[in-house]
Formats: C-alpha cells, structure tokens, sequence
C-alpha cells in the first residue's frame, strides 16, 4: 500500500486539501464531498490526506485573534477550497455568536500548574456544541448551495445528541434522527432532546447501550445503497468537520496561556469516550502546536486506558458510570488514530480493523506502543475518584466540576509532574449531571434554560437493539 507524506508545510502555498479513506478505498475527496459522505464509503473514516504544519511566524500572528478569527483562519486551511472565505466567515461568526461567553471558550485559572478550559458556554451547555453550531450551519449553507439533501442520522450517549438538534432543529431542508440509550443518559440530556417540538427531529431511544447505537448507524452508514437512497448524512465524530472544528479551541487555549507569559508546551487532560475530542488535539499538535502529553482520562469504561498500557486495544464490560457520556466501549475516532500511528499505511489499519471485527481485538507492536506513549498518557477514574475530585475542587478552589470534567481533572492530578501546565478540558456545564454531584451533598441552580425543560411534554419513541427496528423509523421519517 502507498505511504503519503502526511504533512504539508503552510502557509506559504496553496493546499489543495483532499479528503481520503483510512482504509484507503475512496478516492480522494473535496471537503464538500467528505462532509456529505460522513462515514467512508469503504467503511472507513476520512481523514485529511495532507495536515498543514503552521510556522512558527503563523502561531505568532494568530496569537491575538479572538476565537471566531482564529476559527476562520484554521478551518479555511481545510475547507476554503469549496467554501469561499466571506461565506465561511458568515458561517463562523453566526456559529459563535451563539456562545453566552464572549472568549467563546475561556480559560479559568485553578493553579499555576492547572487550567480549565470551559467548553460548555453553547447552547446545550457541552463542548459538543462548539463543533455542531457550526456543522448546523454548514449543512444549512451546503444544501442552498448544492441542494443536497441533508437527512442526519446520530447515535449519542446524551451530549452529542442534543446539541445536534440544537443546531438543526426548525431548519428548512433538514431532517436529524438521534438514537440514545434508553434510561442511560442524564435527566437534563433526555429533556433537551426529547422536549424539541419542531417536525424535522425524530428521536429514538434504543433499548441497549451507546455502543449498540453507534454499531446501528455505522452499519447503515456501510450499507452504501440503502445511505444514498434516504440521503443519511453524519453529526457524529465519524464527520470529519466535527474534528476540525473541535481543534481550534487547543490553539485558542494555548494562546491564553503564552499572553499570561507561559513560554513552552502545555499538556491537554481530556475526558474521553469516543476520542474524537483528544483525537482534535493530537491533530493541532501534528499541525505544530506545542503540546506535551495529551492525557486521556477515561471513567472506569477504560478501553483507551488500557490500550496505552498494553498495547490491547479490547473492549471490556460495560459500566455505568456517574459520567454517562463516556460511556463508551469502541472509541470511533480510534481508527483514525491508528492511520497516523502507522504513517498513513491504510492496508494496515484495514487489516487491523478486520481483525478487530472478526476477533474483538486489536495488538500493536513495542515498538509502535513507545509512540503512543510519546504522545499520549492515559489514566482510569473510578467513580469513586470521580466524586471526590468534585468534592475536592468544590472545597479547595470553589469550582464546580461535572462529573466528566472531574475525570479529566483527575487525570491531570494523577500526573502532576513538576513543571509541567496542564489545561483540563471542562466538556459539559455541571447543572447537566446533577445526580451525580448532590450525591456529594452540593446543590446548585439550574441555568435558566434548562430550568424551563422541567415539565415540557416530549416526544420519544422506544425501539429495540436492532437494525431492522431502527430502519423501519428512518423509511418511515425519511422516506
Ligand atoms: C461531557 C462529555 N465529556 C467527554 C466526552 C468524551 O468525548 P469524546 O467522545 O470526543 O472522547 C463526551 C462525549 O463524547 C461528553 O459528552
Ligand atoms: N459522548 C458522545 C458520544 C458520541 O460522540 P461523538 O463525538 O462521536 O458524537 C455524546 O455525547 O453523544
């Protein structure tokens, strides 16, 4: 299989940016094109086939920008082939201008040592937010322009669902279909989603977990027939905008740091589940970031720690956890990992993900394992864990952290090298996971638009773990 160059220096020439499979069976892709087929047609995901590598001159100049500036400059690498700039920055500006915050994302200061950069000051009060106001928009732009049609399919564990809807919900030319796990997603998640009154959104609560609803978009995603004839177009992480747009906020925070004086790396702790949003930062460092360690911080669903121990990548059992969200056994954005690990060879990850679906696991080598620990250190948090780092920070520094943030925090703590910066992901407001938090004895008020979900009648319907089940709600909402 051909190896590519994986990089390309920026910004001196043009890119002419292109979009290929991990498993090397699509042809290469403009952007409008990748966002519209979501999941590769080959069953792989897209990936950019050149990452720009920013000079240090570019990281200097973008140091100032606000944080809609600096979106339009970093995205535009990636899409401003298809998306002329002016468009682009109307679909940047009316995506952020959204946000109660006006960094967009602000960096909270808890130490010297350690960071909070707050993600969830969009619409639904979680980081999903920052990339799906902006997928919203694009899709809306990318219909008027193509006159595609735009019919979302969505699997969530409660964060990525509802900020989907968000972004969709009463937008001509649009419909959006969200599975979620029944009864495993947080009361104020179920609200958010199922309180939507607008006639484009169908929600559908599967009786499983939210790996058995990835897997059902994913094989419909792979059922390239039945995907074209009702139009079925990806939010989830599968999109590579998503990740591209998740990848601004690093350089945003690491710019709020260097004004502070900090000269240096900085080390990124990331509350992860489908490692989509750590999967951003490993990109920004590949483009030139100085990041240090991305810290993975997984709940006690540890797939990723584990990998970064041993080498096995395996699901486990299943765990509940006070962080709901991360429940997660099958990283989707961990495939596209492997295709950077092994230098762009996509007869290996081909391969490597066949034998993940027909043995259930995945093996790498020493000496690749030494790479993923240059870049990545990965630790567990028990629930345990999880409600004393809340308890903890509440005590010490008056911070209320949300349960997944609290992991990510942990995480950092379990590192703490000396000398090292760590900036601590914040991915969801802790008013979304309150069951967990008065667990600890700490009350709280309800931001007023999630007080006002209370009460409002819902729309959901309950189907079963099955392909057949959830087709039959698509022919019938799409068809
Ligand atoms: C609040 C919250 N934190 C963390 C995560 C994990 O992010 P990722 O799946 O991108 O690893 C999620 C879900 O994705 C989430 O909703
Ligand atoms: N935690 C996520 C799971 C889906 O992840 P995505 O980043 O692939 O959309 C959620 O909140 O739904």
């Amino acid at each position: 299989m051909r190896r590519r160059p994986l990089h390309t220096q920026c910004c001196d020439k043009e890119i002419d940016m292109k979009y290929i499979s991990t498993r090397g069976g699509v042809a290469p892709i403009g952007f409008t094109d990748a966002i519209l087929m979501g999941l590769a047609d080959d069953g792989g995901l897209l990936v950019p086939e050149q990452l720009p590598r920013l000079s240090d001159d570019a990281l200097k100049a973008w140091r100032s920008l606000s944080y809609p500036e600096l979106a339009l400059e970093l995205l535009a690498l990636f899409m401003e082939e298809d998306i002329p700039r002016d468009e682009l920055k109307r679909l940047v500006d009316s995506s952020y201008a959204t946000f109660r915050d006006p960094h967009v994302t602000p960096v909270v200061k808890l130490r010297d040592d350690l960071h909070v950069l707050e993600l969830f000051h969009g619409p639904t009060f979680a980081f999903k937010d920052v990339a799906l106001q902006f997928l919203g928009n694009l899709y809306a732009y990318v219909s008027r322009k193509t006159g595609s049609v735009i019919h979302i399919l969505g699997a969530t564990s409660g964060d990525t669902g509802a900020s989907a809807i968000e972004g969709v919900r009463g937008k001509e030319g649009i419909k959006i279909c969200i599975l979620h796990p029944h009864g495993k997603v947080s009361r104020v998640q179920e609200l958010q989603m199922t309180t939507v009154q607008d006639d484009n959104v169908l929600n559908l609560a599967v009786e499983g977990t939210f790996d058995d609803c990835q897997r059902i978009i994913k094989e419909l995603f792979a059922d390239v027939p039945f995907k074209r004839q009702y139009h079925l177009r990806a939010i989830n992480s599968i999109n590579i905008a998503r990740i591209l747009a998740q990848t601004v906020y690093y350089f945003y925070a690491y710019f709020r740091l260097a004004e502070q004086g900090h000269a240096g790396p900085v080390n990124f702790s990331v509350p992860t589940g489908n490692f989509g949003d750590i999967f951003a930062g490993y990109i920004a460092k590949r483009m030139g970031l100085p990041v240090g360690k991305l810290v993975l911080a997984t709940n006690e669903n540890d797939i990723l720690a584990r990998f970064v121990a041993s080498g096995v990548y395996q699901p486990g059992e299943f765990r509940g956890t006070y962080s709901p969200s991360m429940d997660i056994q099958v990283a989707s954005n961990f495939e596209r990992y492997l295709y950077y690990l092994y230098d762009g060879d996509t007869g290996t990850v081909a391969a490597l993900m066949e034998r993940f679906k027909s043995e259930g696991r995945i093996e790498v080598p020493q000496d690749m394992l030494r790479r993923v620990r240059e870049d990545f250190a990965a630790y567990s948090v028990s629930n345990e864990e999880c409600l004393d780092t809340i308890a903890r920070y509440y005590e010490s520094y008056g911070y209320l952290l949300d349960p997944h943030t609290a992991c990510g925090v942990a995480a950092a703590d379990k590192r703490s090298d000396e000398g090292e910066v760590t900036v601590s992901l914040s991915t969801a407001h802790p008013a979304k996971f309150d069951e967990a938090i008065r667990l600890r004895n700490i009350s709280q008020v309800y931001p007023e638009p999630i007080q006002t979900l209370f009460g409002k009648p819902r729309r959901v319907t309950v189907v079963g773990n099955a392909n057949d089940q959830v087709k039959e709600q698509l022919e019938a909402f799409f068809g």
